[in-house]
C-alpha cells in the first residue's frame, strides 16, 4: 500500500478508503484537476487506457513513469510487481483519487479524473484493504454504505444487499457483526459492496493480501465467477502465482516503469522454457551441450538442464546421442510467467509474498 497520502504534494483532498467501501462515504469528493492537454482516444476495447501516465510526488522519483496501459474489455488483468513499484499509485489515479503529475488516463472510454463522476459508479472498487463497522452486521453495514449514495434506487435496496452477500457467500453470516468477521470474510464484505450494482469494471488492489489459503481460493474463485460474467477486472498483486491461475492478462511494473504487458500465456511463450536432460552420463551430457551453445548448464543427479540454444532441438539431441550420450528424457519446461518476470527485471520475485 502507499504510504501516508500527508507526504502527498499536490493531489485533492482524499478519502480514507477505496471510492467503492468507505462505510462513511460523505458527499462525493470533488474530482482532482485534469491534466490540460488535449486526452487521445482510448484504443477501440479498451476499458483502462493510459497514455504517458506519470505521477511524481514530491521531490522524488516518478512512483509511475510514462505508463501505456490497455486493458482489455472482458480480461481479469493482474497488475503485477514488488512493492513500492507503483500499482497503488496507478489506480489511485485511475480512480480520480490523485492527479497525475502528466499524461492522461481513460477508464471505460472517459478520461479520469474529469469523468469521475461519471465513471465512478460503473465500477467497483475494492482499495487499501476492507473498511466495515465492526460493530453493524454485515447485512447492516451493506445497507447503510447503500443508503449513503444518492444515486443508489432505496425501493430495490434490500434485495440488492440480499443478492450481494449471496454472491460473495456472505448470506449464512450476514446477520453476524462485522467486527466478528474473518479477514477472509471482511474482504469478502467489501467485494459486495462493490457489487451492490451492476459493474462494467471491478479495480481490487491486492484482493488477496494477509488472507490464508483457503480464503484466497475463496477469493480468486469469485474474481473467475465475475469474469465469466463479463465484468472485466483488474486486480493488482505482487503474486506470480495468483496472476498465472487467475488472469487472462497481465502487466509487468518495476520502479515505476512498465516493463511488458500483454495475454499471459502470451507473456511467459515469449520465452523459451529451460531444457532438461535426464542422462547416466550427466558430465558428457553437459559438455555436448556447452560445446552446442547451450548457456547456463547445471547438472544435478542424473538431471542436466540449460538455456536451449537456438536452433533446432532435434539435431541437439542427435547430438548427444551421436557422441555416446544416452539419453533417457529430453524435454523443454514450459517457461512460467515467473521465468519471463526474472528474464524482464533481471532480479527474482517475492513469490511467497
Ligand atoms: N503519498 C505519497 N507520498 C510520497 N511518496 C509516495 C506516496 N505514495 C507512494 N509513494 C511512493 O511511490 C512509490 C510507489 O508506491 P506505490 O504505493 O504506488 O507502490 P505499490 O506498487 O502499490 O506498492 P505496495 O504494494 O507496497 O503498495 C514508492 O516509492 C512509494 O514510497
Amino acid at each position: 500500500m502507499g504510504e501516508p497520502s500527508g507526504t502527498e504534494a499536490e493531489s485533492p483532498p482524499e478519502p480514507a478508503h477505496g471510492p467503492a467501501y468507505d462505510p462513511t462515504p460523505g458527499p462525493a469528493e470533488a474530482p482532482a484537476p485534469a491534466p490540460s492537454a488535449p486526452a487521445p482516444a482510448p484504443p477501440d476495447g479498451a476499458v483502462i487506457a493510459t497514455r504517458a501516465l506519470t505521477k511524481r510526488y514530491r521531490g522524488g522519483q516518478p512512483a509511475v513513469d510514462s505508463l501505456d496501459l490497455t486493458v482489455p474489455a472482458g480480461s481479469v488483468f493482474g497488475f503485477l510487481g514488488p512493492n513500492g513499484s507503483g500499482k497503488t499509485t496507478t489506480i489511485r489515479m485511475l480512480m480520480g483519487l490523485i492527479a497525475p503529475t502528466s499524461g492522461t488516463a481513460h477508464v471505460l472510454g472517459r478520461s479520469m479524473p474529469r469523468a469521475a463522476r461519471t465513471v465512478l459508479p460503473r465500477v467497483g472498487a475494492l482499495i487499501e484493504g476492507p473498511a466495515a463497522y465492526g460493530f453493524l452486521s454485515g447485512r447492516d453495514n451493506l445497507l447503510r454504505y447503500d443508503a449513503a449514495d444518492p444515486t443508489a434506487d432505496p425501493r430495490t435496496r434490500r434485495h440488492r444487499v440480499a443478492a450481494a452477500l449471496d454472491r460473495v457467500g456472505l448470506a449464512a453470516a450476514a446477520g453476524k457483526r462485522a467486527g466478528a468477521y474473518s479477514l477472509g470474510m471482511k474482504q469478502r464484505l467489501g467485494l459486495a459492496a462493490a457489487l451492490l450494482r451492476p459493474r462494467s469494471l471491478l479495480v481490487l488492489d491486492e484482493p488477496t493480501n494477509g488472507l490464508d489459503p483457503q480464503g484466497m481460493r475463496e477469493i480468486r474463485s469469485l474474481v473467475r465467477e465475475l469474469a465469466a460474467d463479463g465484468t472485466t477486472v483488474f486486480l493488482s498483486s505482487h503474486l506470480l502465482d495468483e496472476i498465472e491461475h487467475v488472469c487472462t492478462h497481465a502487466a509487468v511494473m518495476a520502479r515505476g516503469r512498465l516493463l511488458a504487458q500483454g495475454a499471459v500465456a502470451d507473456l511467459a511463450a515469449g520465452m523459451r522454457g529451460r531444457l532438461v536432460v535426464t542422462t547416466p552420463d550427466p558430465g558428457d551430457a553437459a559438455r555436448v551441450l556447452k560445446e552446442r551453445g547451450a548457456g547456463d548448464v547445471a547438472v544435478d543427479g542424473d538431471r542436466v538442464t540449460a538455456q536451449p540454444p537456438d536452433g533446432d532441438l532435434a539435431e541437439l539431441n542427435a547430438a548427444l546421442v551421436t557422441d555416446g550420450v544416452r539419453v533417457r528424457g529430453f524435454a523443454v519446461e514450459r517457461a512460467s510467467l515467473e521465468d519471463a518476470f526474472v528474464a524482464l527485471t533481471g532480479e527474482g520475485f517475492d513469490v511467497a509474498g
